[in-house]
């Protein structure tokens, strides 16, 4: 099932939390939309879900009109972070909940309730805990739970709201291959809210990245990571030093470096800034390019695989990172009060909020 949001707003007093959304989800991908707290994530969803209507705007499924149509027509199957399962009801009874409650005509047989709940228990790969009660299951095994209980009404696509939001970082992390797993298994398309990019990047076909109820940027997640199309998709997606410069004679002079680029503006001398991930911040203990700035080390981070260095430049005193191997690490034996060459290796570069390209 495709969605489709056409032009959608919605304020809450004076509080504008979407702007005009317009956003295509393909029938079948696992699709993140992913912002800051308060970017109008959780109310898109709801949107989407029919929980809210819209001040303005279309929701498309198939390319049907479903604006108008309640929450139980659009067939749709939440979860939320805080996976309200019935304490007095067994497993079985939970996930079986929304057959049992249908009217009589449309409610299964309970030979065929027994049967499709436990599929969705081998499914969630959680076959023999039919007769635990939640509070017996731990915190993934009850999402698990959530999602299964979700699927059981055989939903047109799957909504999540921060569904491993209160978890541990280690549940998280099993819970996400297993989403993605399940994804592939039922080919639903699926909708999930985060505010962690790292699980947007890793887990999603798609990302959308929201800030201030408008989407910034849709695409693959190494689209939008590569290429981010606006300094604030930049910033959120990943770690980045910016660096302030100025933007004159086709050249971007942040500091002592310089660099040519595509700019053919009658109005010279303007601002400009220069995002660089820590990654494609080269070290070295002599300068190996004619732009490689001298910088001080002030503090180093083991992280396990790679070292994170912090390093002041000494030509314009800006604070920056770099991101070195373990093994470079040691190559070059660094301590805290070194003085290092940077050389920048890949550069984004901004006027006026516009990507332009070195
Ligand atoms: N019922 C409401 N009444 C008033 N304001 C609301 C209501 N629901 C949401 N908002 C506001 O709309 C904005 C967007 O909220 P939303 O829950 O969609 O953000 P979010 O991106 O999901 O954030 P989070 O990651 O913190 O859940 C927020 O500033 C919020 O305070």
């Amino acid at each position: 099932m495709s969605i489709e949001i056409c032009g959608i707003s919605k304020s809450y007093g004076s509080f504008t939390a979407l702007r005009d959304v317009q956003l295509e989800i393909p029938t079948g991908q696992l699709v993140a939309l992913l912002g800051p707290s308060g970017s109008g994530k959780t109310t898109l969803l709801r949107l989407i879900a029919g929980l809210e209507p819209a001040d303005s705007g279309q929701v498309f499924f198939n390319g049907e009109d479903h604006t108008h149509r309640d929450v139980r027509e659009r067939g749709v199957g939440f979860v939320f972070q805080h996976y309200a399962l019935f304490r007095q009801m067994d497993i079985f009874d939970n996930i079986a909940f929304g057959l049992t409650v249908r009217p009589r005509k449309q409610r299964p047989t309970k030979a065929e309730i027994k049967e499709r709940v436990h599929s969705l228990l081998r499914l969630v790969q959680l076959e023999g805990l039919a007769h635990r009660y939640p509070s017996q299951l731990s915190g993934g095994q009850r999402q698990r739970v959530a999602l299964a209980r979700a699927l059981a009404v055989e939903p047109k696509f799957l909504l999540l709201d921060e569904p491993f939001g209160a978890l541990d970082a280690k549940v998280r992390q099993e819970l996400r291959r297993w989403l993605r797993r399940l994804h592939e298994k039922l080919g639903l398309t699926i909708v999930f809210v985060t505010h962690d990019q790292e699980e947007a990047l890793e887990l999603a076909d798609r990302v959308v990245v929201m800030n201030e109820g408008r989407v910034e940027q849709t695409g693959s997640p190494q689209e939008v990571y590569n290429n981010p199309s606006n300094p604030f998709v930049y910033s959120f997606l990943g770690r980045v030093n910016f660096f302030r410069g100025r933007i004159a004679d086709g050249k971007v002079k942040l500091g002592e470096a310089e660099f040519a680029v595509d700019w053919a503006v009658e109005d010279d001398d303007v601002p400009a800034v220069g995002y660089v991930r820590p990654h494609d911040v080269d070290v070295s203990r002599s300068p190996q390019y004619p732009q490689s700035v001298a910088a001080e080390l002030i503090y180093v981070y083991n992280l396990g695989s790679v070292v994170r260095l912090e390093l002041r430049r000494l030509d314009t005193g800006e604070i920056f990172e770099a991101e070195v191997s373990r093994r470079r690490f040691a190559e070059l034996s660094l301590q805290s009060g070194d003085l290092l060459y940077v050389h920048l290796k890949h550069v984004a570069f901004y006027v006026g909020g516009h990507l332009i390209h070195a």
